[in-house]
C-alpha cells in the first residue's frame, strides 16, 4: 500500500473509488453469498488502507464509503424484514493502545474527569452471524438476519429448528415486546463433522460443497429457503444484546444480559464487567489463550460501556455504536496445542514431520495440520507433542509454527525416527542435506503409493479417473505395485465390477482412460517415474537432446561408466575430485541447465536392478513415440548441421534447438554426411575438415537469416 501522504489528490480519489468498489464486492461475497474470495486478514488490510486514505484526505470521503455500510443488502429468495432499530457493526482495535484511546474517547464525550472509572463489560466476539429474535408476550414471532443493518431476511422457520433458541421465554418480568440480538454459530467439532457428511453424501466427493470455516457454514445453513435443511445443520446461539423493546429490565448492560439469561437464552459464560484498562486487557489475554480450546470460533473480545444511560448519550457514528469496541486478535495468528508429530514419507522417501493441532481458525481458515519441515526445524523450535504453539498463516502460504510458548517446560525433546515409519528401512541423512530419507526405495509402500499417484498425475501421464482412493484400493488388493501394472488392470475388470462403488460405466471409463495412454509423451513418462531432480522441464530438456527413452537409458549407462572409471589423481583432495567429476558429468550430458545432480540421480536410478526391471516392464506396456520437436519447413529441413567456433548471439544449445525446430539434425562432428557447417570465430579443425570434404560453410549471421526466413 502506498503511503497516502505521497499521493496526489487525483490518485487518492481514484484509489478511494476503487477501494469502495472492491470492498463492496467482498462484502457481497462474504455477507450475502457466504462465499468469500479472500482471507479476512486481506479484507481487513483493504479496509485499513481505505481508512488511512480517508484520514489523510477527509474532503474526499465518498458517500458510498465502506465505513458507512453494514454488511450487504440481502439478495436471497427469503422474505425481507425492516429492522425497527438498526443492526450495527462494531468499531475495532488491535493494539492495547486502541482500547486505551477508546476509553479516553468515551470520557471526553461524556465530559468525565481523566481518571474517572468507566465500567465496561467484556465477552468473547463469536464468529457467526448476527440474528435478531422478536419475542411478543414471551413468544418467538419473528427472526431476522442483519442484512445491511436496515433490511434483513426473515429466517423465523429456520431459527425454530435451533435447539438453543426457546420458542417461549420463561422466568420473571418478561416485557411485552423484546427483541434479543445475538450470534448464530456452529461449533468447531460440528463444522468438521458437517463437512465430512457433505463429502460422504456427494456423488463426487471432490466436488462436494465444503465450507471454509464455521462462520460460513453457519451463515450458509441459516439462510436456507428450506428450513428442513437448516434443521439438519447443528446451529447454536449466544445472545449479546437487544434491539426494539417495550421495557428494559435493568440499568446496566450486564444487568440486561443477566435478565436475558434468566429468560432461558444462552449468554456467554465469559461475560464479565470491570472498570480498569488493566483488568480488561487481562481478560482479553485470558480469552486469547483459551481461544483454541473454546468449542467455537471467536475473533476478539467485545467491550461495552456498562451504564445504559451513558450508552444512550454516546449514541452512534456511521455504522457502529460509540459505546462499544471489538478488541480483535491478530487475524493471521493463533495459539493452539501441538497434539502430535506424525512422519509422512514422500515419493522420494523424504520423511516430513507434520504437526497435528487442536484445530484453530486462522485468517478465516481452519488449521489442523502444520508442516514442521525437517528435523532441524523441530530442533530450532524445540517443539514436542503437548506444547502450546503460535501458528501463522499469511496469504495462501501453508501454515507455519512461529513460536513455541512452552519450550521451557522440562520435557524430553522429540526424537526424530531413524527408521521409516512405514517400511522400517533405515532412514538416513545424506551428507550436506537437511532431509532424512527412507532407504527402502520401491519396496517402501509409502513411496510406492506416492510414486503411483505421481505417475498418473496431471503433469505426468494424466490418467483421468485414477484418483488417490482407487490407487490405494488397487494397491491394497495387490493389483498394482509399479507403473506397468496400471496397464494390466484390464485383466481385473470382472473382479472390479464386483466391488462396491464400481459401476460398469466407471470401470470402462477408467480402463479406456488407461488405454488412451499407451503411446504417452516420452517426457511425461520420464517425469512420471519420479526420479529425483527430474522435473517436468528437465525431462523435456533431456528428451529434446536424447529423443527416446532408450537414449535416456544409454545416457545413464554412460554416466555410470564415467563414474566407475573416475578416480582421484595422486594427492588430489576428495572435494576437488568430486568437483572435477561433477563437471565432467554435466559436460557429458551436454544439455543447458541440466547439471550433475540430474546425472547422479539418473545413474543412481539405473544402478538399482529393481528400477531397471520397473523401467523395462513399463516399456513393454507402452511405446512413446520418438521425441520430435515440432518442425518448420526450411532451407535446412532434413539436413545435418554442425556448429563450430564461438557463437556470438546465442548458446550452442539454442543453435541446436533452432536446427531441430527447422527439421535439421545437429551433429557434433563433421563427416561425409554433414550438409552444412556454421562456423563462428575460432573454429579450427572442423572448419578444415569441412573444406577438405567440400561442405558448405556459413557464418552465424547467414544462419540467422535461414532461421528468420523459416519464420
Ligand atoms: N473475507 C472477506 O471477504 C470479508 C468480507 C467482509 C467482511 N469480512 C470480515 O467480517 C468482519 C466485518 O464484519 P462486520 O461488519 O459484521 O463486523 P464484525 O463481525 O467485526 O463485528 C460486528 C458483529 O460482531 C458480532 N458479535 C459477535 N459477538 C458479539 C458480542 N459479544 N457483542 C456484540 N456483537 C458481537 C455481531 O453480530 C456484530 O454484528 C471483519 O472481521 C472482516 O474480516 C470478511
Ligand atoms: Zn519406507
Amino acid at each position: 500500500m502506498t503511503d497516502p501522504t505521497q499521493m496526489t489528490e487525483a490518485e487518492a480519489a481514484n484509489r478511494l473509488m476503487r477501494l469502495a468498489r472492491e470492498i463492496a464486492r467482498h462484502n457481497r461475497l462474504y455477507h450475502d453469498q457466504d462465499e468469500p474470495e479472500i482471507a479476512d486478514a486481506d479484507y481487513d488490510a483493504l479496509v485499513r488502507e481505505n481508512n488511512a486514505l480517508e484520514a489523510a484526505f477527509p474532503h474526499l470521503i465518498r458517500s458510498d464509503s465502506p465505513n458507512a455500510q453494514v454488511g450487504a443488502a440481502p439478495t436471497s429468495a427469503l422474505r425481507k424484514v425492516q429492522h425497527a432499530v438498526r443492526m450495527m457493526s462494531l468499531d475495532n482495535g488491535f493494539a492495547d493502545e486502541d482500547i486505551a484511546e477508546f476509553i479516553a474517547r468515551v470520557r471526553r464525550f461524556l465530559a468525565l474527569p481523566e481518571d474517572a472509572p468507566v465500567a465496561l463489560t467484556a465477552e468473547p466476539k463469536i464468529d457467526g452471524l448476527s440474528c435478531s429474535l422478536h419475542y411478543e408476550k414471551g413468544e418467538l414471532v419473528l427472526a431476522a438476519t442483519r442484512g445491511d443493518g436496515t433490511t434483513g431476511e426473515d429466517v423465523t422457520a429456520n431459527v425454530r429448528t435451533i435447539p438453543d433458541i426457546p420458542q417461549r421465554l420463561t422466568g420473571q418480568a418478561v416485557p411485552d415486546l423484546f427483541e434479543v440480538r445475538g450470534e448464530v454459530y456452529m461449533a468447531k467439532a460440528d463444522f468438521v463433522a458437517l463437512n465430512a457428511r457433505l463429502a460422504a453424501e456427494a456423488d463426487d466427493p471432490e466436488k462436494a460443497r465444503q465450507f471454509a470455516n464455521p462462520r460460513n457454514a453457519a451463515a450458509g445453513s441459516l439462510r436456507q429457503k428450506d428450513a428442513a435443511v437448516t434443521a439438519s445443520r447443528p446451529l447454536r446461539f449466544l445472545a449479546h444484546g437487544w434491539g426494539e423493546v417495550s421495557a428494559v429490565p435493568a440499568e446496566t448492560q450486564l444487568g440486561v444480559m443477566q435478565a436475558i439469561a434468566g429468560w432461558g437464552l444462552p449468554v456467554s459464560d465469559r461475560l464479565t464487567c470491570v472498570d480498569t484498562l488493566e483488568a480488561l486487557i487481562a481478560h482479553y489475554r485470558a480469552i486469547e489463550a483459551a481461544r483454541a480450546d473454546l468449542p467455537f470460533d471467536i475473533d476478539g473480545v467485545v467491550y461495552k460501556v456498562d451504564r445504559l444511560d451513558w450508552q444512550q448519550r454516546l449514541g452512534f457514528v456511521a455504522k457502529a455504536p460509540r459505546w462499544a469496541i471489538a478488541h480483535k486478535f491478530p487475524a493471521e495468528r493463533a495459539q493452539t496445542t501441538l497434539e502430535s508429530i506424525d512422519i509422512q514419507v514422500g515419493r522420494t522417501g523424504k520423511l516430513t514431520p507434520v504437526g497435528r493441532l487442536t484445530p484453530v481458525t486462522v485468517g478465516g481458515v481452519v488449521v489442523s495440520n502444520v508442516t514442521l519441515h525437517n528435523a532441524d526445524e523441530i530442533e530450532r523450535l524445540g517443539v514436542r507433542p503437548g506444547d502450546r504453539i503460535v501458528v501463522q498463516r499469511a496469504g495462501d502460504v501453508i501454515p507455519q509454527v512461529v513460536d513455541n510458548l512452552t519450550r521451557d517446560e522440562p520435557r524430553t525433546p522429540f526424537a526424530f525416527p531413524d527408521h521409516c515409519p512405514v517400511c522400517h528401512s533405515e532412514a538416513v541423512r545424506e551428507e550436506g542435506e537437511v532431509d532424512i530419507r527412507c532407504t527402502g526405495g520401491l519396496i517402501c509402500p509409502a513411496q510406492r503409493f506416492e510414486r503411483l499417484r505421481h505417475f498418473v498425475s496431471r503433469a505426468a501421464l494424466d490418467i483421468e479417473g485414477l484418483g488417490e482412493k482407487s490407487i490405494q484400493e488397487f494397491l491394497d488388493l495387490g493389483w498394482i505395485a509399479e507403473p506397468a501394472d496400471i496397464f494390466r488392470l484390464k485383466s481385473h475388470r470382472a473382479d472390479l465390477l464386483g466391488r462396491e462403488g464400481w459401476k460398469e460405466k466407471s470401470v470402462d471409463n477408467l480402463l479406456a482412460a488407461i488405454e488412451a495412454k499407451r503411446q504417452p509423451d516420452a517426457a511425461r513418462l520420464l517425469f512420471g517415474l519420479g526420479i529425483r531432480h527430474i522435473g517436468a522441464v528437465t525431462a523435456r530438456d533431456l528428451l529434446r537432446r536424447y529423443m527416446t527413452l532408450e537414449g535416456i537409458s544409454a545416457l545413464a549407462a554412460g554416466i555410470i561408466a564415467l563414474r566407475d572409471a573416475a578416480a582421484p589423481a595422486e594427492g588430489e583432495e576428495e572435494s576437488r575430485f568430486r568437483n572435477r567429476l561433477d563437471k565432467a558429468i554435466a559436460e557429458y550430458i551436454g544439455v543447458e541447465n541440466v547439471g550433475s545432480a540430474v546425472g547422479h540421480a539418473l545413474a543412481d536410478f539405473f544402478h538399482e536392478p529393481h528400477n531397471v526391471d520397473v523401467w523395462n516392464d513399463l516399456l513393454r506396456e507402452v511405446s512413446p513415440p520418438d521425441y520430435l520437436v515440432e518442425t518448420t519447413a526450411s532451407a535446412v529441413t532434413g539436413k545435418t548441421v554442425v556448429f563450430t567456433g564461438k557463437l556470438e548471439t546465442m548458446s550452442r544449445d539454442e543453435a541446436k534447438a533452432q536446427a531441430e525446430r527447422l527439421g535439421a539434425k545437429a551433429a557434433g562432428s563433421v563427416s561425409a554426411r554433414t550438409d552444412l557447417v556454421v562456423a563462428g570465430p575460432g573454429a579450427g579443425s572442423k572448419l578444415k575438415q569441412a573444406a577438405a570434404l567440400g561442405i558448405d560453410v556459413i557464418d552465424e549471421a547467414a544462419w540467422a537469416e535461414i532461421v528468420k526466413a523459416a519464420g
